[in-house]
């Protein structure tokens, strides 16, 4: 039998640690005195002060072992985008949230209530793309109704998964919950944006700007991302306003698309894209080729670069307003973009051209 452990404030547990986001957040609660227990697929490294719990979060024993003695949950573990695996999606972001929930009831009900828990506090990693359909997005205010098509089968479960978790939330039985969303996260180690975009760019796929190039976006630097992790975990009591809620965490700092993907790319020493081609075609094309992809998937196994939420995501704008996780947790940004995209750059030598 598992031995039990007090619960302390400053204990707590990170789901999907060691991924991109989650290993930064491990770090800045290192930083702030928590020690933390880990539950992931894969262990990616160590560090003193976490304890590894290596499992799938579908399985119920391997995450209550890793949640004992925590009343401080974090979770972002969620498949890649990119993999496009509606099952894996739905079994991971929905099943495994369930899990996650029903695991958080079981330690606050411990029979001897050993663990003398006041509440039990869990932030979910969601996402602003929650509402995103494929259309202009100016200054989003989480009070936009979810989208109704949702794009692509991520965005369909992460809706699924922010509905579960702040409908969870409840005061009476103890279970305090808070959804961050945060949009288009960079930074070192990421490896989705910048590594994808290197990839394109290396493939001499990067030359064209899809549609007239001057789409606003939010991108935000993990640092900030963490950030709002945090305040929001310490902000949770019952009688904050932020219980239920989702909240928005950008840089607030809304860019052009591809003078982003240009800072990038430049810094990195590469061509920054200077054709244009008109939207409406290529998203269409990149419809067509993933209407492929699915007929050929039994035969062979393509993936295409430019996917339709890619293309909707290069194309359009989409940034949203944090003012509420100003307004209810004195949410800041605490690196600027500037500098978000200095030290990212810094951070990818062996992505540089030529080396
Ligand atoms: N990156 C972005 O721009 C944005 C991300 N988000 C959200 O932030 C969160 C973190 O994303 P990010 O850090 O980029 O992603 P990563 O893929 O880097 O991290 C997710 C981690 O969860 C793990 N994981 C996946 N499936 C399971 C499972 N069944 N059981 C246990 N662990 C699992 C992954 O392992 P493995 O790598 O082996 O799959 C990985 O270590 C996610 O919830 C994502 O939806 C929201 C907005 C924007
Ligand atoms: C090939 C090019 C048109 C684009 C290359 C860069 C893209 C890989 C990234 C640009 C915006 C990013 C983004 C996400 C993933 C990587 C990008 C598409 C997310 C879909 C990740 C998960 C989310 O929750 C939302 C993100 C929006 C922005």
């Amino acid at each position: 039998m598992a031995t039990r452990i007090r619960p302390s404030s400053k204990r707590c547990a990170v789901i999907g640690g060691s991924g991109f986001l989650g290993r930064h957040l491990v770090e800045k609660l290192l930083g702030k005195g928590y020690t933390v227990s880990v539950f992931d697929i894969r262990q990616s490294y160590e560090l003193p002060g976490v304890t590894f719990h290596q499992g799938d979060l579908c399985d119920k024993q391997a995450l209550l072992t890793a949640l004992q003695g925590v009343s401080l949950v974090f979770h972002c573990a969620s498949p890649a985008p990119a993999s496009d695996d509606k099952a894996l999606f739905q079994r991971v972001n929905i099943q495994g949230t369930q899990t996650v929930l029903q695991e958080c009831h079981k330690i606050y009900y411990n029979k001897d209530r050993l663990n003398s828990i006041k509440e039990m506090l869990l932030v979910l990693t969601s996402s602003a793309s929650v509402v995103f359909e494929g259309t202009d997005i100016k200054d989003g205010r989480e009070d936009l109704p979810y989208a109704k098509k949702p794009i692509d089968y991520y965005t369909e479960t992460k809706i699924e998964q922010e509905k579960l978790v702040l409908k969870a939330c409840d005061k009476e039985n103890g279970l305090l919950t808070v959804a961050i969303r945060p949009h288009g996260i960079f930074g070192p180690r990421d490896p989705q944006l910048v590594p994808i975009l290197v990839d394109t760019a290396r493939r001499g796929k990067m030359k064209f700007i899809i549609g007239d190039g001057s789409n606003l976006v939010d991108f935000t630097f993990v640092d900030n991302v963490v950030h709002g992790h945090i305040l929001a975990a310490e902000s949770l009591r019952p009688e904050s306003p932020i219980c239920g809620k989702a909240y928005h965490i950008t840089n607030d700092e809304p860019v052009r698309f591809w003078d982003f993907m240009s800072d990038i790319l430049v810094g990195l020493g590469y061509a920054a894209p200077r054709y244009h081609l008109p939207y409406t075609l290529v998203y269409g094309l990149s419809l067509l080729l993933w209407l492929l992809s699915l007929l050929l998937r039994p035969l062979v196994a393509f993936k295409p670069t430019f996917t339709p939420m890619r293309v909707a995501l290069a194309g359009t704008h989409h940034f949203y307003s944090c003012s509420r996780a100003k307004q209810d947790m004195g949410y800041k940004p605490v690196v600027g973009l500037k500098d978000g995209i200095r030290r990212t750059v810094e951070s990818y030598p062996h992505l540089r051209h030529g080396a």
